[in-house]
């Protein structure tokens, strides 16, 4: 007699398919940031996940962070950090070491990617000109080398994902006279999954999703049109680091990103309940003509 817990084994790999199914072949872009970075044990958890992803067959990219890091270097040499509406200001020591933590942090994904047996590469946006920005202002203030997006080049994401590379992407790109610049991580996902018309865009945070009072967890919106994003930034509920990150999910949905996902990379694994459960976890940010399945 076969024992239960073998059955339920089977029974967990049976409701995968019609998720493989659906997944086949397509990519997804997986923004990878916040604790699930600086916790061994979660780093572990997600890239066991992208991995698995790319065994059964998707094409997953992973664009990372890593501001805590940075953070951690620009205090340890005596700077100050500082931010505006969730984006770093950007002096030329700060680029330099941004630009440092940053490919270090890739080379070490890279190889723990690769030490689970499949061909990974790392690049940056500088790469293949994947990344073309101009200098942005917030609200109309210098806040130094920080890049906003201005053109995407996925021809080089392409050819590795073709020749079955995992790309691993981090977020400094040049401008039009090859000078470098700092982009948000989420920006640049959600620039590289527009650009590859990727079936799915998954941020990964510290947090379990947007709240709609941030200070309660219990609060998280399993839905959320992207008018009514707006409006929770209007009123000031949205703040910090999600401000970017709802901006680019609300730019990715209106450009043909089919699903884009804010969910908590605190949770084991939490990247395949993400993908392979109906409802998934955190909130998923959608198109206004779009029905609701979850909220009342
Ligand atoms: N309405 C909200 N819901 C959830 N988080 C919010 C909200 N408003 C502000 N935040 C803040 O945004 C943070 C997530 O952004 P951030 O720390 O930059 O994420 P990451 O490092 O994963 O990119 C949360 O930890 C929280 O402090
Ligand atoms: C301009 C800007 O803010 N750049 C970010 C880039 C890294 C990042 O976005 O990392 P997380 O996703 O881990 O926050 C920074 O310097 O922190």
């Amino acid at each position: 007699m076969v024992s239960q817990k073998y059955l339920d084994k089977a029974e967990v790999l049976i409701e995968a398919l019609p998720y493989i199914q659906r997944f086949n072949r397509k990519i997804i872009v997986v923004k990878y940031g916040g604790s699930a970075m600086i916790d061994e044990e979660l780093k572990k958890d997600v890239i066991e996940d992208v991995v698995l992803l790319k065994l059964i067959g998707f094409k997953p990219i992973i664009v990372h962070g890593g501001g805590k890091e940075i953070s951690r270097w620009v205090d340890k040499v005596g700077m100050d950090t500082k931010f505006i509406n969730g984006l770093r200001v950007t002096d030329a020591e700060t680029m330099e070491l941004a630009e440092m933590v940053l490919a270090k942090v890739n080379k070490e994904l890279v190889t723990k990617i690769q030490s689970l047996g499949i061909k990974a590469a790392g690049i940056s946006g500088q790469d293949g000109g994947l990344l073309t920005v101009k200098k942005k202002y917030s609200d109309g203030k210098d806040i130094g080398f920080v890049g906003d997006v201005t053109k995407v080049e996925p021809k080089i994401l392409k050819d590795l994902l073709e020749k079955d590379f995992l790309p691993v992407v981090f977020p400094i790109g040049l401008d039009s006279e090859g000078v470098s610049y700092n982009i948000n991580a989420d920006e640049a996902a959600s620039s590289i999954a527009t650009a590859l018309k990727a079936e799915k865009l998954a941020y990964l945070s510290d947090v379990e999703g947007v709240r709609m009072d941030p200070s309660d967890p219990e609060s998280v919106i399993s839905e959320l049109y992207t008018n009514e994003a707006k409006e929770l930034i209007e009123k000031g509920i949205i703040s910090g680091g999600m401000l970017p990150k709802i901006q680019n999910c609300i730019d990715a949905i209106n450009k043909g990103v089919s699903r884009v996902h804010i969910m908590d990379g605190r949770i084991p694994h939490g990247l395949l309940l993400e993908i392979f459960t109906n409802k998934g976890i955190g909130t998923a940010i959608i198109k206004e003509n779009e029905e609701k399945y979850w909220n009342e």
